[in-house]
């Protein structure tokens, strides 16, 4: 579904991703974990097609066609959502109005906003004033309702406090296991690119591979679960290490 290939990022003139080789197969989710500052938002805006993020080599395919230079309604169209880690105000647009569009008339925004207890925020402008749980539960209403085929979530659980993670993590097991993709890939299944620090959302949902991502480089894969264990007790050196043993 999503290809990666040697893809390198400048932000602001400086490099922040190089050579970042990745797949999402469809059907599948895979997991980002890395330090702060390691490029792992970088990726999934560049991903996005989001301003401010020169390709400067490498592709990015989706579904076989290449998206690297294609504009982010366009990337839209053809199925690629992102629950952005800190998406902008849009003051003069609210809840009900943006989820009402972005499902294209099909979804009852009150009964969508009442799975993320959320329905008192309908009226108000799309995260104006919104604290940080909120903003993630808004996002993921507004990705709810786009429905994309593959999802790209960043930090999903974070700030999100503890009664309102199982609301979170249970829309996502069931946006991501539920349905099929709209378009030529029918017979294809959701996928999803996952980044977390804490894990948490792995509680949620099945995750096929992992990847870890330190200083703008790939650098080790595996299964999520047990990456994520190597660093809780061995910290980010220890994939580092990972990727010298198999380059040797
Ligand atoms: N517009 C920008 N101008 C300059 N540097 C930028 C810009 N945007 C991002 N960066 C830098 O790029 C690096 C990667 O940022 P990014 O947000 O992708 O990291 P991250 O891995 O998602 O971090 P975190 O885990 O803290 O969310 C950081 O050092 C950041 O300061």
């Amino acid at each position: 579904m999503l290809e990666i290939k040697d893809l390198t990022v400048e932000v602001g003139g400086r490099r922040v991703l190089n050579n970042v080789n990745l797949s999402v197969l469809p059907g599948s989710t895979s997991v980002l974990f890395g330090p702060n500052g390691s490029g792992k938002s970088t990726l999934l805006s560049t991903i996005m097609g989001l301003g401010n993020y020169k390709v400067v080599k490498g592709q990015i395919l989706f579904n076989d066609v290449d998206i690297t230079h294609m504009p982010i309604n366009e990337r839209a169209r053809l199925g690629i959502g992102l629950m952005s880690q800190r998406p902008p105000n849009l003051s003069g647009v609210n809840l009900y109005d943006i989820i009402k569009v972005s499902s294209r008339g099909k979804v009852d925004p009150k009964n969508l906003a009442s799975k993320l207890n959320m329905e008192n925020f309908l009226s108000r402008d799309v995260n104006v004033g919104f604290s940080g749980g909120e903003i993630k539960r808004s996002e993921l209403l507004q990705l709810a309702a786009q429905d994309p085929c593959l999802f790209m979530l960043d930090e999903p659980e974070s700030g999100v406090d503890l009664e309102s993670i199982e609301r979170v993590g249970t829309m996502v097991h069931d946006l991501i296991s539920g349905g099929r993709c709209a378009g030529k890939r029918e017979e294809s299944g959701k996928s999803a690119l996952v980044i977390t620090h804490t894990g948490q959302i792995l509680d949620y949902i099945e995750a096929d591979r992992g990847y870890v991502l330190c200083d703008g480089t790939i650098t080790c894969t595996g299964n999520p679960r047990e990456l994520l264990k190597d660093i809780r007790t061995k910290g980010y050196e220890e994939c580092i290490k990972c990727r010298l043993i198999e380059m040797n």
